[in-house]
């Protein structure tokens, strides 16, 4: 069995927000979410927008403050490590982001981008820096003299493999995709999912990969998360979560894409209304509002992730 490299218990992250009259309030952008991501697989965390994905992985990345929980990565709490012991945990988690525009710093010279974390945090001694550099932009498949140039005199693509050069260069345990490739034309995406692919394969790398696009999910993921209103309403293996979807949720999410459709001959179901206000989440089921199952006891108390089968847990006490 596939050991685990990270177990995140009971993650909650919020947000300060001013309503009307000055007053504050914090909204639960993740609310008390659990799962693991096994040794040199790939987690997908998917879910309509606003459901709390990004935030779940810069909870994870220690990138947001107003985290509570546990991430603990080969055995440390990373939420809980300090000064030398931080940094050097910080080497084992690195962050592909969305945008590769605007992810890369445009006055730095392509080479300074890819070393900037070594430098940052210290690995690799400085006088082999400059030969690991060289050696990730093949990793990625960049020319060296590739290296001088500008992220404005790279196309998207090319700059997404820079941003995972930069990733790769701590020699991280996880590596977290944050819709890596959703900026990317179709051609390019399928490109980038392959060097991920290939990279996961060769380094023995880990991904906790969040997307909204279940095209790519499947394509990439081991396991899968889906997250509803800041909570995770379902996990299963890849075969079961697209064969044997339980919660509702999940097949109005499946029925919506249009490969997944074909594939699975469902019929395309609508999700009706709009999720409620996160400023006020319901006492009982999240979902319940849109719920085509609905019944009174899923109002009354927030149905717990509970086993379904092997690898498999749903958050609904309609699950069949
Ligand atoms: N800095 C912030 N301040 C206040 N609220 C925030 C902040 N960032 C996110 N939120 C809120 O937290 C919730 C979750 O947002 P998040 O961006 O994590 O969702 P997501 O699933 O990644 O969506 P998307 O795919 O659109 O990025 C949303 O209600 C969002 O409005």
């Amino acid at each position: 069995m596939t050991a685990t490299l990270l177990n995140v218990e009971n993650l909650s992250v919020r947000f300060p927000v001013k309503r009307r009259w000055g007053q504050s309030t914090w909204l639960y952008a993740v609310d008390d979410v659990s799962f693991e991501v096994k040794r040199g697989e790939t987690l997908s965390i998917v879910g309509e927008s606003g459901s709390g994905k990004t935030t779940a992985a810069l909870g994870v990345a220690r990138l947001v403050p107003n985290s509570a929980g546990h991430v603990v990565l080969g055995g440390e709490d990373f939420l809980k490590l300090e000064g030398e012991d931080l940094r050097r945990a910080r080497a084992k988690i690195q962050m592909i982001f969305q945008d590769p525009y605007s992810s890369l710093n445009p006055r730095l010279r392509a080479e300074a981008i890819v070393r900037e974390p070594m430098d940052s945090i210290g690995t690799a001694p400085v006088e082999d820096r400059p030969a690991r550099v060289a050696e990730l932009f093949e990793q990625v498949g960049l020319r060296p003299e590739q290296m001088k140039l500008f992220p404005h005199q790279f196309s998207g693509g090319q700059r997404q493999r820079i941003g995972i050069a930069r990733a790769l260069s701590t020699n991280p345990e996880l590596i977290i995709c944050d819709e890596a490739v959703s900026a990317l034309d179709v051609a390019v995406q399928a490109q980038i999912l392959n060097l991920l692919r290939r990279l996961q394969r060769d380094l023995g790398l880990t991904y906790l990969f969040i997307s909204h696009d279940l095209g790519v999910v499947q394509h990439m993921s081991d396991h899968i998360a889906v997250m509803y209103m800041g909570k995770i309403v379902e996990y299963a293996d890849r075969l079961s979560l697209f064969n044997d979807p339980k919660h509702p949720y999940t097949k109005a999410l499946l029925s919506a894409v249009p490969s997944v459709d074909r594939a699975r001959k469902v019929e395309r179901m609508l999700i009706p209304g709009d999720p409620p206000d996160p400023l006020n989440p319901p006492k009982g089921c999240r979902f319940a509002s849109r719920c085509p199952l609905v019944e009174d006891a899923c109002r009354a108390a927030q149905p717990p992730l509970d086993p379904v089968g092997n690898d498999h847990r749903v958050a609904c006490i309609k699950a069949s």
